[in-house]
């Protein structure tokens, strides 16, 4: 079976605290993109163990430490399912901040619940989600998600950007999530975030915030020039997505026009 694994973006991310267990809390709105995407195929095969196979953009790790073959041992441990070959188009940036890695390792897990009838539960698969990371559970309800925890505790999160376009941009350098918690320093926002969303877009600007933003933005004023270029291009709201390096722009209206498909091509109607 084949899947499409989309990316997502972040509306505001606060880092609450770091945990004894080295994560830090959080809270966001992860919100689903359903237009940039990997392909991730998966299929049974006679021959035990797992073939894997990557086209499309480059990762930079070793093909055996790719999420979609530790998504796949993780199944194999728990339910001792064996035999597959996966194929992975790759097209979403990495070290983007766009999920595009941990929505592979979901794909991979929800395929193996499919093709091996597993009948697993929606719980059980979010479960299976959080040990592969913490964007992941995400993945398996895919649609706008109030994320608490580590990112693995969700609840629905009802928000209207129907008619908008979204533009996302990923400069040429990546950050590693690992650099970019390590230079955070976590906050209890005055207003939660929840709260903050609730008000219209056009009020977003500097309200919803991304707790990242400071420290990456000095560290790489290329990212931070990204997403003043949104603004300057009209956004009525723009931001780094999760660690970055990607950042977006929600602007007004579905106007495909020239002068956003210049800027990325990555452009999206909502
Ligand atoms: C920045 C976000 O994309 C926001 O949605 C996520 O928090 C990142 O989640 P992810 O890519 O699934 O990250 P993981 O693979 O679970 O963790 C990578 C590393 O990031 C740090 N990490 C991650 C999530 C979290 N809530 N606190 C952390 O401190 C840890 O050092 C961890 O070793
Ligand atoms: N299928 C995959 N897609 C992308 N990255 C992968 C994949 N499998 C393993 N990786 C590794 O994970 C790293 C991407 O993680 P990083 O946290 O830096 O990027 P991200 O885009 O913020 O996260 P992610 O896409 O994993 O949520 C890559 O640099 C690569 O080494």
């Amino acid at each position: 079976m084949i899947l499409k694994a989309n990316c997502k973006i972040n509306l505001g991310l606060d880092i609450l605290r770091r945990r004894a267990d080295g994560f830090h809390d959080l809270e966001t709105v992860m919100f689903p993109v359903a237009g940039l995407y990997d392909e991730v195929e998966v299929v049974r095969t006679a021959a035990p163990g797992a073939e894997f196979r990557a086209e499309g953009l480059a990762v930079d790790c070793p093909p055996g430490e790719n999420i979609c073959l530790k998504a796949f041992r993780l199944m194999q441990r728990h339910y001792g399912v064996d035999g597959v070959a996966i194929r992975l188009g790759k097209r979403v940036p990495f070290g983007a901040g766009l999920g595009g890695g941990s929505s592979d390792g979901t794909a991979v897990l929800l395929a193996v619940n499919e093709l091996f009838a597993l009948g697993l539960s929606e719980a059980e698969l979010i479960a299976r989600a959080a040990e592969l990371g913490s964007d992941t559970a995400f993945f398996v309800r895919n649609t706008p998600q109030l994320c608490k925890g580590r990112g693995e505790v969700m609840e629905p999160f009802v928000l209207n950007l129907k008619g908008m376009t979204l533009v996302i941009v990923k400069p040429g350098e990546g950050v590693s999530t690992r650099e970019a918690y390590a230079g955070v320093r976590p906050r209890i926002p005055e207003v939660p975030l929840a709260e903050r969303l609730g008000r219209p877009v056009a009020e977003w600007q500097g309200l919803v915030t991304n707790d990242f933003e400071e420290h990456i933005f000095a560290a790489h004023p290329a990212i931070r020039a990204a997403k003043e270029r949104l603004l300057a291009e009209g956004a009525v709201y723009a931001s780094m997505s999760g660690s970055g390096s990607a950042v977006f722009g929600l602007f007004a209206g579905h106007e495909k026009s020239e002068r956003l498909c210049s800027l990325s091509p990555f452009v999206f109607g909502l």
